[in-house]
């Protein structure tokens, strides 16, 4: 009777997230796994883009658990994997050994001396997987992917992830194209919102023509573009100009206001709002509109220039709960994330019913 190999015992789990953002990475871990009971310890180094997670848990975070995680692999070893510049391949091998995987893939932290792997990468991939598939490592069906996160040419952590653990992007990096129309690079954020919070189905639902959408603080007109992209009638809100393209779509109606006092004089389906203020009072503004039904769903920026991230982000999710609780509203989703195009932000996702 042949025996399937156990799992791998999990140490520990390896974050990645922006550079400058370990901190509020590493609080974050802490929190998870202290709310679950589990014990352990967070290592990082500033400015490194990674936070480590050592410890023993019966349960791991889901990168989508969490808001300054970009990507959240499981290690599988307390050492990173060495090796030299002649022969990366065989102390690779010989790490994944006794176990097989589905894929293997290759990371790196998101910062200067990372982003220089590429090429390694490049010439690593093939031949590895190449030697993976020969030494029976790699087989389709298998549950768990392997993930090698580089620390430089000579080392990288070992960890493994399953489908569903981690996002579908390497990294966690959406690679969006800059549409040559689009007014400002702004645009990305909303894009990147939309595919982050909203699997293709529910993008197809609530992206298409015969929606409604206010876009608070839309100047020069990049979040509104991608809602007019999809279809939707947008009334955009803010006493700067707009751009003239937007303005022809026949899709944009542009009104000059204080996006802190306008309503709409119809219920809309979307509300985004994009106003440079601070984050209780952006989260109080969304709060009140969904509670009073003037919107259903909202995606915000919250600019987050205040010393604790975490707790102030706590502050804004009571705020939400505690405006709808009266409303009779519900709420179906909630959601902050630290996306990669938000530098200083963070961006909120709320439905209500
Ligand atoms: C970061 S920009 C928005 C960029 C926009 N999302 C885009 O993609 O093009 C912030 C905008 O908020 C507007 N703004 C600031 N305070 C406002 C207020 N109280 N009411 C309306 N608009 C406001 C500014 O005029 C500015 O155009």
């Amino acid at each position: 009777m042949s025996h399937s190999p156990k799992n791998p015992p999990i140490v520990g789990i390896l974050a990645l997230c922006r550079i400058g953002f370990e901190r509020e990475c590493s609080s974050e871990l802490e929190r998870w796994f202290g709310e679950r009971g589990a014990d352990g310890y967070v290592k990082f180094e500033k400015l490194s883009g990674q936070v480590i997670w050592f410890g023993q848990s019966k349960q791991f975070p889901k990168t989508s658990e969490l808001i300054f995680a970009r990507q959240v692999i499981k290690l599988i070893s307390k050492t990173p994997v060495y090796f030299d510049n002649k022969d990366r391949i065989s102390p690779i091998l010989s790490a994944l050994e006794g176990q097989t995987y589905s894929a293997i893939y290759l990371d790196n932290p998101d910062t200067n001396d990372g982003n220089s792997m590429a090429d390694l990468f490049h010439r690593l991939q093939k031949p590895l997987l190449s030697a993976a598939g020969k030494a029976n490592i790699l087989n389709r069906d298998a549950k768990q992917r392997a993930h090698l996160v580089f620390i430089d040419g000579t080392a990288a952590w070992l960890g493994v992830s399953e489908a569903g653990e981690t996002l579908k992007w390497p990294m966690g990096i959406p690679r969006l194209k800059m549409l040559q129309d689009a007014p400002g690079r702004s645009t990305l954020k909303l894009a990147e919102a939309f595919a982050y919070f909203m699997d293709k189905e529910e993008q197809a639902e609530w992206l298409r023509e015969g929606l409604t959408a206010v876009d608070l603080g839309a100047s020069p007109g990049g979040w509104t573009y991608q809602l007019v992209k999809h279809g939707l009638q947008v009334i955009a809100v803010d006493n700067g100009t707009l751009n003239e393209r937007l303005l022809d779509s026949g899709q944009v109606e542009h009104v000059k206001a204080d996006g802190f006092v306008y309503r709409p004089p119809r219920p809309v389906h979307w509300l985004v709002c994009d106003l440079p203020e601070k984050p209780v009072r952006v989260t109080q503004l969304i709060a009140d509109w969904l509670a009073a039904g003037d919107a259903q769903r909202a995606i915000f920026q919250l600019k987050m220039a205040v010393k604790d991230r975490l707790d102030e982000l706590e502050y804004c999710r009571e705020i939400i709960e505690e405006t709808l609780k009266p409303s009779g509203k519900k709420i179906e989703r909630l959601q902050f994330r630290h996306l990669y195009h938000d530098r200083e932000e963070v961006t909120g996702f709320l439905v209500v019913k």
